[in-house]
């Protein structure tokens, strides 16, 4: 099946989705909406905290049911399609890979900053012997250039990794700049992995970016159905699908299901729809990753300042991802609060 396809997209919505939802995602949820992607035909469905495995935090935010317990929920449910989860290196720990390997899924996703591959070498090498298929995240990839990213994913390749993701983390890239991102990761890795795309819709961007990703050579391409992600989501799974048949790309995803699977069984679910308002705009604009959105909602409600100031400073302080807590800092500086040891984030 999978070689009959031009593309594989995997479905982030039970993972990226759970920083749109705080991590509150149920058992029932889980397993309606994988019950329905499985039905569409998505190969490929990733759950896991948003933060990914070890996630569940006071700094990122607490998981309202251990991820496990999705994830295990998760494969009990999927008929056809893989269940993946993700890991950030020191957020999750080599065990927290075996326990989801001993769950069922069997697609294993490491997340690293674009600039810090060689963090991920011990965990693939893990993932391999574990059996399970290895993918890896390159987060806030519009940071450095091309040929400095292609370096990285080299790093990754070489430490078992099977396909290596550009993630626009911030939804900050536009056009050509992810083909030429893409482009040169597929001429560096050449026959050793593929290359995949990770796109935001933060400048509402996701679905025309996914289309370039996969023209400059990828073959994984990741969405959320009804754009169920952090920030203004991600690219939608559903649009893309439709897209892709209107290209004659084939994705095995059946348009029709996965429009109802969006609007029937994803939508219900959601706190909210994952708007392409100021704070999403500002975020693709300067450059901010998406998981930052509901911090800064929750500390410009708890400061008393603008969560649009707090991006905008975020973005100049070109923060990466596990540096939430410097969310705080600001918020504390634009309140006018001394500085000092903030409180824990909310
Ligand atoms: C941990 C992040 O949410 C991973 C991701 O989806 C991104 O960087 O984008
Ligand atoms: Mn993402």
């Amino acid at each position: 099946m999978r070689n009959l396809l031009d593309l594989r997209i995997t479905d982030s919505s039970l993972r990226d989705g759970s920083h749109a939802k705080r991590h509150q995602f149920t058992v029932d949820e889980v397993t309606a909406i994988v019950a329905a992607l499985d039905a569409a035909g998505v190969p490929v469905i990733e759950v896991t905290h948003g933060d990914g495995l070890g996630g569940s935090s006071f700094t990122y935010g607490l998981s309202r049911t251990p991820e496990q317990d999705l994830i295990s929920a998760a494969v009990r449910t999927a008929t056809r399609a893989r269940i993946a989860f993700l890991m950030l290196p020191g957020v999750g720990v080599f065990d927290d890979i075996r326990v989801a390997a001993g769950n069922g899924a069997t697609v294993c996703r490491i997340a690293t900053h674009c600039t810090e591959a060689d963090i991920s070498v011990q965990h693939f090498g893990i993932a391999r012997e574990l059996g399970l298929e290895t993918v890896g995240f390159l987060m806030m990839a519009h940071s450095i250039p091309p040929e400095r990213l292609a370096a990285q994913a080299r790093i990754m390749a070489d430490a078992g990794c099977e396909c290596v993701y550009v993630v626009d983390s911030a939804g900050a890239l536009v056009l050509d700049q992810v083909s030429d991102r893409v482009a040169a990761l597929v001429t560096e890795l050449g026959g050793d992995a593929q290359v995949g795309f990770h796109g935001h819709e933060n400048l509402g961007l996701g679905v025309a970016n996914s289309v370039l990703a996969y023209r400059a050579g990828a073959k994984q391409i990741d969405g959320s159905t009804r754009r169920f992600g952090a920030g203004a989501g991600n690219t939608p799974v559903e649009a893309f699908v439709g897209v892709c048949d209107k290209l004659g790309i084939r994705t095995g995803v059946d348009f029709f299901k996965i429009v109802d699977a969006a609007e029937d069984v994803v939508r219900p679910a959601m706190a909210d729809e994952c708007k392409l308002d100021r704070m999403a705009l500002i975020m693709g604009y300067a450059g901010v990753y998406s998981s930052f959105l509901m911090h800064a909602y929750a500390l410009a409600s708890r400061y008393g300042v603008s969560g649009a100031e707090i991006l905008v400073k975020a973005g100049e302080r070109r923060l990466v991802g596990g540096q939430e807590d410097q969310l705080i800092t600001i918020a504390r500086e634009l309140s006018g609060s001394r500085p000092g040891i903030a409180p824990s984030l909310p």
